[in-house]
């Protein structure tokens, strides 16, 4: 630690850690947490709900911090949403993969759109309705998660971390993971000089790729290449993704936020849009069929990798393009150019796009653009920096394409605030 830092430290006071503190729990915040107060101090609780009585241990914070963290031990009063968590490594001090465990599937989705509409609230300014939606063909939250990296010990075990910890806990299941990764056997193998394993349980091949860290030399860490099958009613699209790149864990989220995308950008034959963070192609193969003839889609991607599986998945296209460049850089350059766009979709990163990135997309001018969000205080700062542009948020839906975690994914469309 730096002496800057340690001095810090001192300055702060004593360490709270481990103290006990009887507290009334209020509403839930971003990050898995629910807000309470003890003698003045904001307290940042897990595992509890609105309107419970806990036992809240600090497992985080010093006196005069501005807010301390903690777990709730002891539950005095519950909450109706309480349920028993179905998995065993769930709760204070053990793995920290799911946040809600202890929330029924109805209440966790609450807890997310509250959580939603308070981000929107307080960045934007914007007072949101929004009901978090099952992805369709999930009944219980459970065994969906379709990409796993499990952490190993120095023992060669495969385990998971705690919350905001760089510890180990070695698992033998994981309730949400799917039943391929479970059979992968990754949970029942030793894991010899190895930090982590990536199970990536793919609509093909039929068995999980298990891609164990750091690779073997010669291997470009990609774990090769898997294929997926999207779904937008009768459309059917086969797509092949990086096994370690980017796709949707959860196996519904990339047919439903394919189809959310289709329908809400209202896409026409003959328009020209914009696919940015475009990733290998889910939206960018579907809307180029869509805009012929005489549309076109652009597909900005900075993942060298992603570019080349998106243009092998869009290659039975000649109206998609790929630019393997970063978003902010490739608009900069169309703008400058005078291009103008109808349509445009982003999925950009958890940190989302940024004010450049927006300011840049409204001066293509679409008549709609569909922005998917895996985090609701980016998409509500970057919806904020789309108003002071000549943009208005016309519609905004959530998914819980992540049961058991604070994780919710959201669907925002803008229009131009002078349309009407
Ligand atoms: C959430 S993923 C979305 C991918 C794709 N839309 C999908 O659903 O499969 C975000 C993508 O943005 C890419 N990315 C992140 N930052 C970027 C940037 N500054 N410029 C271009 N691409 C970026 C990542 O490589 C990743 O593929």
């Amino acid at each position: 630690m730096s002496a800057r830092r340690t001095r810090e430290r001192a300055e702060r006071g004593p360490s709270l850690v481990g103290e006990e503190w009887t507290v009334d729990v209020g509403p839930v915040a971003h990050g898995g947490h629910c807000v309470a107060r003890h003698e003045g101090q904001v307290v940042f609780v897990r595992h509890t709900l609105p309107g419970e009585r806990v036992v809240a241990r600090v497992t985080e914070g010093r006196v005069g911090d501005s807010f301390v963290r903690a777990d709730a031990v002891e539950i005095l009063e519950a909450a109706p949403g309480r349920v028993e968590a179905p998995c065993p490594y769930a709760g204070p001090g053990l793995c920290g993969g799911c946040d809600f465990q202890h929330a029924s599937l109805d209440t966790q989705r609450a807890l997310k759109g509250a959580v939603v509409r308070e981000q929107f609230a307080r960045i934007a300014g914007l007072d949101v309705e929004v009901d978090v939606r099952p992805v369709p063909g999930d009944t219980d939250g459970l065994r969906w998660r379709t990409r796993v990296e499990f952490a190993v010990d120095d023992a060669g075990r495969a385990g998971l971390r705690p919350h905001r910890s760089r510890d180990i806990l070695p698992v033998d299941t994981c309730l949400i993971a799917t039943q391929g990764v479970l059979d992968s056997g990754v949970l029942d193998t030793e894991w010899p000089d190895v930090e982590s394993v990536d199970v990536i349980d793919a609509a093909h091949p039929d068995e999980p790729v298990l891609v164990p860290l750091p690779t073997p030399e010669g291997s470009d860490g990609s774990g090769g290449l898997v294929g997926e099958l999207v779904r937008d009613g009768d459309w059917e699209g086969e797509y092949v993704v990086a096994a370690r790149g980017f796709w949707q864990v959860h196996p519904g989220a990339a047919s439903t936020f394919l189809s959310r995308v289709v329908a809400l950008l209202g896409v026409r034959p003959g328009d020209r849009v914009v696919d940015l963070y475009a990733g290998s192609g889910l939206f960018a193969m579907r809307l180029g069929e869509l805009v012929a003839p005489g549309g076109f889609v652009l597909g900005v991607e900075g993942d060298r990798r992603a570019v080349d599986n998106g243009t092998h998945n869009t290659e039975h296209l000649d109206n998609v393009e790929w630019r393997a460049n970063r978003v902010d850089r490739e608009l900069r350059s169309l703008v400058g150019q005078g291009v103008t766009a109808d349509l445009a979709v982003l999925d950009p990163p958890r940190t989302g796009a940024g004010k450049d990135v927006m300011a840049l997309l409204a001066s293509l001018g679409p008549r709609r653009v569909v922005y998917v969000a895996c985090d609701p205080a980016a998409l509500a700062r970057d919806v904020k920096a789309a108003t002071a542009h000549g943009y208005s948020l016309a519609s905004l839906e959530a998914w819980d394409a992540f049961p058991m975690t604070q994780h919710v994914e959201c669907i925002a469309v803008l229009e131009p605030a002078d349309r009407d």
